[in-house]
């Protein structure tokens, strides 16, 4: 890991004192402050208004209790947390996660991933995530109703269409955001359809959210390849995960001539040489909520299911990370790598661990980070604030054509940046430059808030 100019060093010694332990927290740090070096030798205000300082400061963090009666009649307690984290651009804006990994590091480290991903949508919206260390796995769909109404409760005190809009992240979807709906709905008095984005189709959802980050983290990966005089045709690429991200990233991908071999879930992954039959993981993943294995038993002879090794052992030419964070690592990267990868693209957050990132960076393998790669799903977000405050319903075709072209406008942005600072091809040093000027940019022009 390089060595930070002194005042950014400053900043990081900061951040490690005052949030100890939160190791994602750090880790989205330090990658932001690394690029920076070169921002603050060419504008060394960003340093002396402390803004940077101010940036790696949360506005307003929100923890509370969510407690909720189980189907057997028991009290359980979970924790909830929003982090709002910078309302410089707009409202605090950026999922909820429901998964027993969530903590107030993790938040802290999505919302700062998040400000600098919507800066880089060129939308006006500002950065916050949330969530809880609620398990979704084998509970039925009432407790997960009780839940969700209980999490409301709570919540909406603090959110509002002009304030913070949640969405979908891990563990949550059409199906919770629609309990959460309700119970913001209930609890308010208002029928605020801005206050969540991933509605329900007939409730206020915009179409192509569903597909919007996949979609969009191929649309990413094409423009890239395009710069290459390539096109996905012919490529063969893994996909990790099964969720909303990767089911979407698989569709586009074999949409457009290339061909998934592998996917996955918490429990292992599956390998399908002749591509992944989308209309079978969608029956299995989002009508049936089982496990990956069952892809494999419904599919046949040349399926091969693992829940050993990793998914990276997969050859492939095109990887895409869709799953979790650091779930790609050193080891992973080096087997990808031997194995003829040359383009990662991150459809997770944070998927890939730094040093995973350095030998892609060292053996020249075109890299696209999470907060360029998969901005598509939040831009599509504010695309359904848009249609909500307009009280208007787009098609499918334009939304999508919306979508493509802010891919491509984030992809040019992130590489001409890149170019700007001397680090050309560099897609992380691009994201985060482009993200932080604009952020800080509207941060000086408010004053010292
Ligand atoms: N849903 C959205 O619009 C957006 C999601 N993301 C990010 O994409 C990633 C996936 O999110 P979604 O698809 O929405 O969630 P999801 O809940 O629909 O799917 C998550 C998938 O990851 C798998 N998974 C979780 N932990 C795992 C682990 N430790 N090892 C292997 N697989 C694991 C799950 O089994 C599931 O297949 C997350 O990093 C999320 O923050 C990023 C931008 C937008
Ligand atoms: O659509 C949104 O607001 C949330 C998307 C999200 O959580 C993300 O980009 O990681």
């Amino acid at each position: 890991m390089p060595e930070l100019h002194h005042s950014l060093h400053d900043v990081y010694g900061e951040v490690l004192r005052r949030n100890p332990g939160e190791h994602e927290f750090h880790q989205a740090i330090r990658e932001v402050l690394t690029s920076l070096e070169s921002v603050v030798s060419k504008h060394p205000e960003y340093a002396d208004s402390a803004v940077i300082r101010r940036l790696c400061e949360p506005e307003r963090q929100i923890i509370f209790r969510v407690p909720w009666v189980d189907d057997s009649g028991a009290v359980q307690i979970n924790r909830g947390f929003r982090v709002q984290f910078n309302s410089a651009l707009g409202p605090f804006k950026g999922g909820l996660r429901f998964h027993p990994s969530v903590n107030v590091g993790v938040v802290k480290f999505l919302s700062f991933e998040q400000t600098f991903k919507n800066a880089l949508t060129g939308m006006p919206i500002g950065g916050g995530k949330g969530g809880s260390d609620f398990d979704p796995k084998g509970r039925s769909e009432a407790e997960v109703m009780r839940f969700c109404q209980s999490f409301m409760t709570e919540l909406f005190r603090h959110i509002g269409e002009h304030t913070d809009v949640p969405a979908g992240d891990i563990g949550v979807g059409a199906r919770e955001i629609g309990f959460l709906f309700g119970q913001y709905k209930r609890m308010s008095n208002r029928y605020e359809s801005g206050v969540l984005t991933g509605k329900g189709l007939n409730w206020g959802g915009a179409r192509v959210r569903r597909e919007a980050t996949g979609y969009g983290t191929v649309f990413f990966i094409n423009e890239m390849l395009k710069t290459r005089g390539q096109t996905l045709d012919g490529q063969r690429v893994v996909v990790s995960g099964s969720g909303n991200v990767a089911i979407y990233a698989i569709e586009k991908v074999q949409e457009l001539g290339g061909t998934v071999v592998a996917c996955s879930d918490s429990g292992g992954y599956v390998v399908d040489d002749k591509g992944i039959d989308v209309a079978l993981l969608k029956e299995i993943k989002e009508v049936r909520r089982e496990r990956i294995s069952e892809y494999a038993t419904a599919r046949g002879n040349h399926v091969h299911a693992s829940s050993e090794g990793s998914i990276w052992n997969v050859p492939c030419d095109i990887a895409i990370p869709s799953a979790t964070q650091n779930e790609l690592t050193a080891g992973d990267a080096i087997t990808l790598t031997k194995n003829g990868c040359r383009l990662v693209g991150e459809g997770a957050n944070m998927p890939a661990t730094p040093e995973a990132i350095g030998i892609f960076t060292a053996a020249g393998v075109a890299f696209a980070p999470g907060k360029a790669a998969n901005a598509g799903g939040v831009a599509t977000s504010a695309l359904e604030m848009q249609q909500n405050a307009s009280r208007d319903s787009w098609s499918f075709e334009y939304t999508e054509e919306r979508l493509s072209v802010i891919m491509r406008k984030i992809h040019e942005r992130c590489a001409a940046t890149a170019d700007e600072y001397g680090s050309p091809g560099n897609y992380i040093a691009g994201a985060n430059i482009a993200g932080f000027v604009q952020v800080a940019d509207a941060m000086l022009a408010l004053g010292v808030i």
